[in-house]
């Protein structure tokens, strides 16, 4: 199992996190070339490899070009309104970037502007991205994705991460550290952070908040299940008084026994019928569902009460997420109650591996069960690989297949 391994003993920025990807071995081209499917101009992308405190690291900056105003876009005769989320949303959305990056980096820009929207008392339509301009949370926010995706691993875990104290300046004037719009994103669910009362400004921004949340599935300390393959830094803007850098390593986690025995684990069902909720509002919860982890999620027609047509929508959710996944669908469906009901099932035991068609990596998903197995070519990386080669899907899954034969 590959795992990216965020050490943020100075904080996560979307600046340290980029840089600390580029200085994992992420090729800056390569992300250039992905960032160009959003069809934004206006900015370069700087990577330096230098040292600080003689510890060499990545420090990354975009660069606004000169005259460039801060909307976000390049001014359209319909866009006056670059910086308000649901411009952005629509941006990232109507792009040609990755599905999973467009889904990943659309779900922290609605993190941070719900925060935004608790914080400031507006509504979430009318927030806008003030402090640096919606370009540089673009770029930062969807290159982040972008070079996780590029870096190909399997799950990322996070050390506590520190924040400093005290007050600093933004576009509101003086705010406390953590600054509001961090603060209110940690109230979702228990995020380790650790303040540092000798450290007098920030560490941990919302854009690096809202990509630990989207990314992150475990917090704690490196164990001795862990093997370090490779450590990179990405550097922090801030004077700290310390040394200022995201730490990110590369480890393999030899799979765990249950992992390699077990078939058989535990999830919940979780059920709810709606017969008042708009064929629109469904959609969309069933992808804030699946956003907020959910292992699957179905909508079955059936007939309700007073004959009215309604829907069942059903939710798989893991062991240890059936609270959060109830909050959510609560949240984002008109029910007033969730059934639920926990079932055994039987998996197969699953591990990737990667190969290489014609220069591009595809990950395989091995799945196996007794004398079963089954190998299966990751959707996502034939995807990029059929756009890159101009062919058709088909003949990017086939040539995979072909190989393994
Ligand atoms: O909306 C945003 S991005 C925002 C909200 C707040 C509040 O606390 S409210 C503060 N800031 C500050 O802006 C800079 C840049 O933040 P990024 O996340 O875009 O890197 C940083 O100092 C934030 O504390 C931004
Ligand atoms: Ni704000």
């Amino acid at each position: 199992m590959r795992t990216l391994y965020l050490d943020a003993f100075s904080g996560v920025s979307g600046d340290m996190f980029i840089g600390a990807l580029l200085d994992l071995g992420v090729k800056l081209s390569d992300l250039e070339v992905a960032l160009k499917q959003l069809h934004v101009t206006g900015y370069t992308l700087q990577a330096e490899r230098t040292a600080k405190s003689a510890i060499y690291g990545t420090n990354f900056d975009v660069v606004l070009d000169r005259g460039t105003k801060d909307h976000g876009f390049v001014e359209g005769p319909h866009n006056h309104h670059g910086r308000h989320l649901s411009d952005i949303v629509q941006l990232i959305q109507s792009s040609d970037l990755k599905a999973t990056v467009k889904q990943h980096a659309i779900a922290i820009f609605q993190d941070i502007g719900q925060a935004e929207s608790q914080v400031h008392q507006v509504p979430l339509t009318n927030v806008h991205f003030h402090e640096v301009g919606a370009l540089d949370s673009i770029v930062d926010i969807v290159g982040s994705c972008i070079c996780l995706d590029l870096l190909h691993v399997d799950q990322i875990k996070c050390s506590t991460i520190a924040d400093g104290s005290g007050f600093i300046n933004v576009a509101h004037g003086e705010m406390p550290v953590p600054v509001p719009a961090v603060a209110q994103m940690l109230t979702e669910r228990p995020i380790p952070v650790q303040q540092h009362p000798e450290i007098h400004t920030e560490l941990l921004t919302p854009t690096g908040l809202g990509l630990v949340k989207e990314f992150v599935t475990e917090f704690g300390p490196l164990n001795s299940q862990m093997a370090v393959q490779k450590v990179g830094y990405g550097f922090g803007k801030r004077e700290t008084g310390r040394f200022n850098a995201l730490r990110a390593m590369v480890v393999t986690t030899a799979q765990s026994q249950k992992e390699t025995v077990a078939t058989q684990d535990q999830v919940w069902v979780l059920e709810t019928n709606l017969d008042d909720q708009t064929a629109e509002g469904i959609g969309f919860a069933q992808s804030q569902l699946l956003t907020a982890g959910a292992l699957d999620v179905y909508v079955t027609p059936v007939q309700m009460k007073k004959a009215r047509p309604g829907v069942l929508l059903t939710v798989l959710a893991a062991e240890n997420d059936r609270e959060r996944l109830v909050t959510a669908m609560l949240k984002y469906t008109t029910a007033k109650g969730i059934r639920y009901t926990q079932m055994a099932r039987t998996v197969m035991k699953r591990h990737f591996t990667t190969v290489s068609y014609k220069g591009m990596p595809i990950r395989l998903k091995v799945a196996t069960y007794h004398d079963i197995h089954r190998v299966t070519p990751e959707y996502e990386d034939c995807q990029t690989a059929a756009q890159k080669l101009d062919v058709a899907l088909e003949t990017v899954m086939a040539g995979v297949q072909a190989q393994l034969s």
